[in-house]
C-alpha cells in the first residue's frame, strides 16, 4: 500500500488574508530571548510583509518568562478596551487628528501574540509552567472575545528549541501564529 503522506502540522490559511485594518498585540519573554527574538521577528515580518498589517498597527510588548504571558495579554487587551472608550486625546491631538497623520489605528486589539519558549530541566517546573500558560492564554481569549495565539514552545530540550526557532521548521511555526492572528481576527468581523 502506498505511504500516505500529508503536510504535518501545516495549517494553510483558506483565503487571501487582509490585515490591513487590523490592530495587533505581540508579547514575548525575555527568558531565551535570542531564539525568541527570530520568532517574534519572524512573526511581525509575516503580519506585515504577508498579510498587510501595518507596522504602526503593531504594539510589541515583553514580559520575564511564559507564566506571565497571559497576565500581559489579558492587560493590554483591557487597556486597549479602556482606551477606546475614554476620550483619547494626546500631544498629537484628538484621534480624528491623529488619523490624519498616520493610518495608525486606536482602538481594542483585534488580536495578541504570546511569544515565549519553556525548556525543560531537571524537575516538574516545565510540566507546571506550560501548562499554566496554555490554560491561562486560552483562558484569556474566551473571557475577552479577543483572539490570543499561542506562540509557546515547549522544548524537551535545547535542541527542540534551537531547531524551532532558528531553522526554516522554526519559522513555519512563527508564520501560522501570525495567520493565526489574523485569520480569527477578520472572523470577528464576518458577515454571515
Ligand atoms: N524556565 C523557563 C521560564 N521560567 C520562568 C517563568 O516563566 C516565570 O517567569 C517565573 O516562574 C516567575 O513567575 N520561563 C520561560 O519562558 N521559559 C523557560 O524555559
Ligand atoms: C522550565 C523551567 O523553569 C526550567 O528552566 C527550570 O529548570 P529546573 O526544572 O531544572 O529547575
Amino acid at each position: 500500500m502506498a505511504e500516505k503522506t500529508f503536510e504535518k502540522g501545516v495549517s494553510a490559511p483558506p483565503v487571501e488574508l487582509d490585515g490591513s485594518g487590523l490592530r495587533i498585540a505581540i508579547v514575548r519573554t525575555r527568558w531565551n530571548h535570542t531564539l525568541v527574538e527570530n520568532l517574534y521577528n519572524c512573526v511581525f515580518e509575516t503580519l506585515t510583509k504577508k498579510y498587510k498589517v501595518l507596522p504602526e498597527n503593531i504594539v510589541s510588548d515583553t514580559v520575564s518568562g511564559s507564566y506571565e504571558l497571559p497576565m500581559a495579554a489579558k492587560q493590554l487587551i483591557d487597556l486597549s478596551k479602556t482606551q477606546a472608550s475614554e476620550t483619547a486625546s494626546d500631544l498629537l491631538g484628538s484621534p480624528a487628528l491623529q488619523q490624519k497623520k498616520t493610518n495608525k489605528k486606536t482602538g481594542p486589539f483585534d488580536a495578541v501574540i504570546c511569544i515565549g519558549i519553556v525548556i525543560k530541566g531537571g524537575t516538574a517546573h516545565f510540566e507546571y509552567i506550560c501548562d499554566a500558560v496554555t490554560h491561562g492564554i486560552m483562558r484569556v481569549q474566551l473571557d475577552t472575545g479577543v483572539p490570543v495565539m499561542f506562540g509557546v514552545l515547549t522544548c524537551y530540550n535545547d535542541e527542540q528549541a534551537i531547531a524551532r526557532s532558528s531553522t526554516e521548521e522554526g519559522f513555519h511555526h512563527a508564520e501560522e501564529w501570525a495567520a493565526g492572528a489574523v485569520e480569527q481576527s477578520l472572523r470577528r468581523h464576518r458577515v454571515l
